[in-house]
């Protein structure tokens, strides 16, 4: 506030109700009556996919990285036109989880089916929202490594035909993506981008100091 003084907080916000709006085969647009911490009740237009299963998310994103003998790791990524951006973008392989699939079985469908490839799970992240001021949507994003020496992995054969893949090396990542930006229409994940920046701040080495402290 303003004045330096604190909203007083009388209430623990909740769910009053959820009335649907509109629903498609999709998707579907729910009106919310929520609670806020000041005890008003309050309305919220929500967006929930009808898809979601038991399962605790909504889909995966693979961050693959394609290791091959005297080559840079490469991160593996889909260009594709998304009908709600009417653009191309440029993203992880992504899905929807299937009923009862785990996370780490449909990163790896996923990523065959996207891509061609056929890699091995390292990591797992919690259930992470996607725009929560929006919808409930939710990942898991899966870090996967695929063994591009691997004789399956080769000649890679996707089962898509309108997804592009590129590879990008990671050390380069984010410089990669914005040359991509300049040359041609592509609208970029905000996951990837914030990938992208933190890789380059991982890589960045200061030159001019001898000694580093924390
Ligand atoms: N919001 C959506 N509208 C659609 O008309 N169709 C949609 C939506 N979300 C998913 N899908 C369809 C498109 C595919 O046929 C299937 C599975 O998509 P999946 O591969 O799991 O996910 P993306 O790669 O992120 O599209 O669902």
């Amino acid at each position: 506030m303003s004045n330096g003084e604190q909203p007083s907080v009388t209430t623990e916000p909740h769910i009053v109700k959820e009335e649907v709006i509109a629903s498609g085969k999709w998707v579907k647009l729910e009106k919310t009556t929520y609670v806020d911490p000041l005890g008003n009740t309050r309305i919220w237009e929500t967006v929930k996919r009808t898809t979601r299963q038991a399962t605790q998310a909504d889909g995966v994103g693979i961050i693959a990285l394609l290791k091959r003998t005297l080559h840079k790791d490469c991160v593996v990524m889909v260009k594709q036109f998304r009908p709600p951006m009417s653009a191309y973008s440029l993203e992880f392989p992504a899905g929807l989880i299937d009923e009862g699939e785990t996370a780490e079985a449909a990163a790896l469908r996923e990523l065959k089916e996207e891509t061609g490839y056929k890699g091995e799970v390292v990591g797992v992240t919690p259930v992470t929202c996607l725009d929560p001021g929006l919808s409930n949507c939710t990942t898991q994003i899966v870090m996967v490594n695929i063994n591009g020496d691997d004789s399956e992995n080769i000649h890679p054969t996707q089962q898509l035909e309108f997804v592009e893949v590129i590879l990008l090396p990671l050390d380069e990542f984010q410089g990669k993506i914005d040359e991509l930006i300049k040359k041609e229409k592509i609208i970029v994940d905000a996951k990837v981008y914030i990938y992208a920046m933190g890789m380059a701040q991982a890589f960045f080495k200061p030159r001019e100091l001898p000694i580093l402290k924390q």
